[in-house]
């Protein structure tokens, strides 16, 4: 199975409020689509399409105050974040069932919960029963319940690596604005083995962004014990077609702390 990440940055104007970028959209649809005809729909055994917010869901949260720790109780607020995802959720389901994919979308705000330690509780027997039945699931960034704080913000990458710890996932790709980690030249760092070592080069996004940009996708990568790769829009197709392109983050060692 190959768990996918649209980002944000990749399909909106994240610079400007609610704003999409058809035409990413549509490049990334079409190499979704591309590949799923090349392999007769099976591409690896299923695909789980995840995507960010960019312009969405971000400024939304951020005019609320809310962060993946600092919630809100408001229920008018948690819909504005929510609504503004779920807007962007039918885009790139309208873009993906114009080109055949059946996708399907799952909310995360029905359905996953923080406890009061922030670890993130996503069920995934109903995702694991959709790719069987063929369907390709598209969950987005979104509020959870989190106990003792309302409704905080999950991102696209936290539930990414829920998928890949909790699937029996193959390859994950994060499709970004940026080609891959860039170091102080701004060249594509090809592999990334601990978060010390890149540190110093990874930042949080240019815009608006309540989850973390790319340090956080970083570290949220190296904790899962398959590989994983950070390309550009340009490079989807590559990916979906078995490279690796970008920058890998590859696992810890079993033992190495
Ligand atoms: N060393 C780095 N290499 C590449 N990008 C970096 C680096 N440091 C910070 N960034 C920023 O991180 C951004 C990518 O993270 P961001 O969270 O915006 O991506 P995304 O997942 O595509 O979007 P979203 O979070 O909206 O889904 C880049 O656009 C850039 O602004
Ligand atoms: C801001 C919200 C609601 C979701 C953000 O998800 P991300 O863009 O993957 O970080």
């Amino acid at each position: 199975m190959i768990v996918l990440k649209l980002g944000g940055s990749a399909i909106t104007e994240k610079d400007r409020p609610e704003t999409l970028d058809g035409e990413a959209l549509d490049r990334a649809t079409d190499a979704v689509a591309a590949a799923l005809e090349a392999t007769d729909g099976s591409l690896a055994d299923g695909l789980v399409i995840v995507h960010g917010g960019g312009s969405f869901g971000h400024h939304n949260a951020s005019e609320h105050g809310v962060t993946t720790t600092e919630g809100t109780h408001d229920a008018g607020a948690a819909l504005d974040v929510h609504g503004a995802m779920k807007t962007l959720n039918g885009f790139v389901l309208q873009r993906l069932l114009e080109r055949d994919v059946q996708a399907v979308p799952v909310h995360p705000f029905s359905t996953a919960a923080r406890d009061a330690d922030g670890r993130l509780d996503l069920p995934t027997g109903q995702i694991e029963t959709l790719v069987e039945e063929g369907f390709v699931p598209v969950l987005h960034g979104d509020l959870v319940a989190h106990a003792g704080a309302g409704a905080t913000v999950v991102s696209g990458d936290e539930l990414v690596a829920v998928l890949a710890r909790d699937l029996a996932v193959d390859r994950i790709g994060l499709c970004s604005t940026v080609p891959g980690v860039l170091d102080e030249t701004d060249e594509v760092i090809d592999e990334i083995t601990t978060y010390e070592d890149v540190a110093a080069v990874l930042g949080e996004s240019d815009a608006t962004d309540v989850t973390g940009g790319m340090a956080a996708k970083v570290r949220a990568l190296l904790d899962l014990e398959g590989e994983a790769s950070i390309f550009g829009l340009e490079d989807l197709g590559a990916f979906l077609a078995g490279d690796e392109p970008g920058t890998t983050i590859a696992s810890r060692t079993v033992g190495e702390s």
